[in-house]
């Protein structure tokens, strides 16, 4: 049943697009829309020009996870010079999908290109929005598990002269990456940052857990009250032998 006073609710959905301006790369659109009340609205949207019509995502981003024996398993990163920022980043390995790949095969040819690693795909996330609030653009993040100790991925060779790789080790990503920010005039990515976080989540202390840090605390307080019985009983005892010695020495 509906009642008189409540909001009129409709499906919002883009009425038209207008191209405001266009690069190579990008392009500025118009968003002509209604929104769930019912107004049409307008909003201002960037687009890639690139993306490929086999595909929904733009590019992909590639957890890549390089692992060798007696070695830390380490997460590799790059840095590089990004114009829009004007500054240097610290980002996944990533790149645009070109025409007629899947994700995987995008994936695997930009690790190689901007790192040198020849890698293993292990999952791929569903296409995931980037800004949503700016632009349409989209990626899909494809783990990939890099075998340090195969010959080709020894000496890794990249393709791309301006790209630095690093290796962070994953148990201390986060930490790692705090003492970088601390070193370096670098921004994070934000997938990347996140990703961090969530490790620390993931390798959680037990106590950690509030059940836990309740029994916790309740175990802490009981050794507390133990050692105080325990040091009185000593005490006590030590008097007690004290006296039982000075009276052998008086008998004696
Ligand atoms: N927005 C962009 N402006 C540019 O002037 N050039 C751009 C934009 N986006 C991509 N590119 C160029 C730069 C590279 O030559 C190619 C491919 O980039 P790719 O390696 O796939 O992606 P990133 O590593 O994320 O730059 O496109």
């Amino acid at each position: 049943m509906s009642h008189p006073e409540s909001k009129v609710t409709t499906v919002p959905h883009v009425v038209k697009e207008e191209l405001m301006a266009s690069g190579k790369w990008v392009k500025l659109e118009e968003t002509t829309y209604v929104d769930p009340a019912g107004n049409t609205r307008t909003w201002e949207t960037v687009k890639r020009t690139t993306r490929q019509t086999n595909t929904e995502a733009d590019g992909v981003g590639i957890i890549a996870l390089l692992k060798r024996t007696l070695h830390k398993d380490c997460v590799v990163m790059v840095k590089q010079f990004r114009p829009p920022l004007g500054c240097y980043t610290l980002e996944f390995p990533a790149g645009l999908i070109d025409k007629g790949e899947t994700a995987e095969v995008a994936a695997l040819r930009e690790l190689k290109e901007e790192t040198g690693y020849k890698g293993e795909v292990v999952g791929v996330t569903p296409v995931t929005c980037l800004d949503p609030g700016l632009s349409n653009c989209t990626t899909q993040t494809v783990l990939v598990n890099i075998n340090g100790d195969d010959m080709e991925n020894i000496h890794p060779t990249q393709q791309l002269e301006f790209v630095d790789v690093i290796l962070l080790p994953l148990d201390e990503f986060q930490t790692k990456i705090d003492d970088l920010l601390k070193k370096e005039k670098i921004m994070v990515d934000a997938k990347v940052y996140v990703f961090a976080m969530g490790m620390v989540q993931a390798f959680f202390k037990p106590r950690e857990l509030p059940v836990l840090k309740q029994f916790f605390h309740k175990a802490v307080y009981l050794k507390q009250v133990a050692t105080c019985y325990f040091q009185l009983f000593m005490s006590l005892i030590s008097r007690c032998s004290d006296s039982v010695f000075s009276n052998c020495s008086f008998l004696i």
